[in-house]
């Protein structure tokens, strides 16, 4: 049995991928906030709502996934039953320390999950604490596994990580979003410019995941000498797209 503390975007999106991808919601138990956004998503998916964090003590895995301003109160009511259990939080500011500090001699881990664990193509970065055994990070992964790729790393790294991966579905969607809007500017009808772009994005992961090449070289294959690829490569170097991504990445590090 796994229990869930927050089902907003993020933990609804797990919650998702899970259910959608073969976990059981019988499964879970979900103690929600104050809206009735938890009950909307339970009865699209069946999984079972309580009211009081207590509510979970029959869990043996509690993923917390409120926001950084309700993490230490939802921390302070499940101390009382944390004890035994595998405590996973997606809260930013849930570092491993913060976790042990405030739970005592519980494991406990940090993880950043992305938005497409929604549909089971999700890239989580984890860190466990140094009591986590093999059979605790298999079990974690025996869950998370449901919602894509997870990644163990160190707690130094997962900040960086979380960004690379977790941030920047919304940066792809701005660059979709962006490309669409030059099809409608060119022509092309709002829904054939959004399956056109949002095909590409899909079938060009696909071939950077699956090629033996690097997309520094799968770039080169679509540059045509003297084509019209090239004058858009140059167009965007012009503007700075590729150090606005940077820049996009340092701005969501630096608090
Ligand atoms: N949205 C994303 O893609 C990702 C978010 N995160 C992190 O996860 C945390 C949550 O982010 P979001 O899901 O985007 O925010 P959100 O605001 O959509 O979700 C937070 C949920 O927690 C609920 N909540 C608040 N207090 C509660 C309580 N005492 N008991 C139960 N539920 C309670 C709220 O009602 C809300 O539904 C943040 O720290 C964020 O940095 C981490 C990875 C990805
Ligand atoms: O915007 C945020 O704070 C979170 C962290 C990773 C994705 N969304």
């Amino acid at each position: 049995m796994i229990g869930f503390i927050g089902a907003g975007s993020i933990g609804g999106a797990v919650i998702t991928g899970l259910v959608k991808n073969g976990f059981n919601s019988d499964d879970i138990i979900v103690k929600g906030g104050r809206s009735n956004r938890t009950e909307i998503l339970s009865d699209q998916l069946g999984f079972q709502v309580v009211k009081k964090v207590k509510q979970l003590a029959e869990t043996d895995i509690i993923f917390i996934a409120v926001g950084a301003d309700a993490l230490n109160s939802v921390l302070k009511e499940l101390k009382e039953i944390a004890a035994g259990k595998l405590i996973v939080a997606f809260t930013g500011s849930a570092s491993v320390t913060h976790l042990k500090q405030v739970l005592g001699d519980v494991k406990v881990a940090h993880a950043i999950p992305n938005t497409p664990v929604k549909v089971g193509a999700g890239f989580t970065g984890i860190t466990y604490s140094d009591d986590f055994t093999a059979e605790d990070k298999k079990k974690i992964g025996s869950v998370l596994g449901y919602t894509g790729q997870l990644v163990e790393v160190p707690e130094n790294e997962l900040g960086i990580l979380g960004t690379v991966a977790g941030c920047s579905p919304a940066f792809l969607d701005v660059f979709i979003e962006a490309l669409s809007d030059a099809g409608v500017k060119h022509g092309l009808s709002r829904k054939l410019a959004y399956d056109a772009a949002i095909g590409m994005a899909i079938g060009a992961s696909k071939l950077a995941k699956q090629s033996d090449l690097n997309v520094s070289a799968l770039k080169d294959e679509v540059t045509s000498p003297g084509g019209s690829t090239i004058r858009g490569v140059a167009a965007l170097e012009e503007y700075g797209f590729r150090n606005a991504v940077i820049k996009a990445v340092d701005a969501a590090e630096n608090e």
